[in-house]
């Protein structure tokens, strides 16, 4: 927990929104002025697409799985470091993990390959993560204590195999069968390195679809925001100021002490509600840190 380099991150499986979710926080970047480091978990993957699929085929040949979402396809201990580096000199390199042909024909290379990697920027305010493992804990690694925010992105588990399967055969030309096995070769990967860090995060966004996503496999398209509602569920947070987002989301409700709720097409402005005030007192530590006071009118 660094106040001089923070670090923000937005965890959440393949498919679970975080790439979507990015476009509001940069929003909320610009509009608070800071400039923010950026490194996607994707990244972090031992392998090429080409090599990956090599190494499934020998863990099925050695009647083992091999997944997007454990330590066999990701370096955590170089992500640790990344995060260790930038926590302490705010500092650190980067590179990208490219899924599409729109993503990978800037570079001249093809989809599933990663860029060289660079330093970071200099001079950041922050450094902010998307990914699948931005609170991830293993007996070696431990990722999540260099985080000051940690956000999970997690809706229910039909919705985002849905979200999943219509983006990887519409935008990365991968076939619906082959979505399907890799959720399916993932699942034990999923329990025991992506689900834990949800209950690691200071705030979780659940969208809940309200239409039927019972078969997933056979979904057409992906319910939209006004066909969903999302729970948000705060983590060790004394002072959320329920009343005020109760007022200011139309449609709002606390279904618990510490969970509220609100309708699918207000996930956006509920995030930029919460998760503002929270980057502006990690900036004000950073100030109290870097200088001993305050900018006037704090
Ligand atoms: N809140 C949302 N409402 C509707 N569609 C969404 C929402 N979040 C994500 N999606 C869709 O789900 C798919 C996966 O989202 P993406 O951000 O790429 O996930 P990730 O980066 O976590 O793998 C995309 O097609 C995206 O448009
Ligand atoms: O698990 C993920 C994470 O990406 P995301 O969170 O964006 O789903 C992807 O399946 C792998 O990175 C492989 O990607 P590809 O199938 O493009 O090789």
């Amino acid at each position: 927990m660094s106040a001089k380099h923070p670090i923000i991150a937005v965890t959440g499986s393949s498919g679970a929104g975080t790439s979507t979710t990015t476009k509001a926080l940069r929003h909320i970047f610009r509009n608070l002025d800071l400039s923010a480091a950026s490194i996607e978990g994707d990244s972090y993957h031992r392998f090429t697409r080409p090599e990956m699929e090599v190494e499934i085929r020998k863990a099925q040949e050695q009647g083992k799985h091999i997944s997007y979402f454990g330590k066999e396809a990701n370096d955590f201990a170089l992500l640790e470091e990344t995060f260790k580096s930038y926590h302490e000199t705010g500092q650190g390199k980067f590179r990208r993990y490219l899924h599409t042909f729109d993503q990978a024909v800037p570079y001249n290379q093809m989809p599933g390959t990663f860029t060289p990697w660079q330093d970071l920027p200099d001079d950041t305010d922050l450094l902010y993560y998307e990914g699948l493992h931005g609170g991830v804990v293993t007996d070696e690694n431990d990722v999540a204590k260099y985080v000051d925010l940690l956000i999970g992105l997690v809706p229910i588990v039909n919705l985002e195999w849905i979200q999943k399967i219509i983006r990887d055969t519409s935008d990365r030309g991968h076939s619906r069968e082959a979505v399907m096995s890799s959720i399916i070769r993932s699942m034990d990967d999923y329990f025991n390195y992506i689900t834990p860090q949800f209950s690691r995060t200071h705030i979780n966004f659940q969208r809940v679809p309200t239409v039927d996503t019972s078969n997933p496999i056979s979904a057409k398209d992906i319910p939209t925001a006004d066909e969903s509602f999302v729970v948000i569920r705060f983590r060790g947070m004394k002072d959320v100021n329920f009343p005020f987002l109760l007022r200011m989301i139309d449609g709002s409700f606390m279904s618990r002490i510490n969970t509220l709720v609100v309708p699918g097409g207000k996930m956006g402005f509920a995030m930029e509600l919460i998760v503002t005030p929270l980057i502006e007192k990690l900036m004000e530590k950073k100030q109290l840190h870097l200088t001993g006071s305050l900018p006037l009118g704090l």
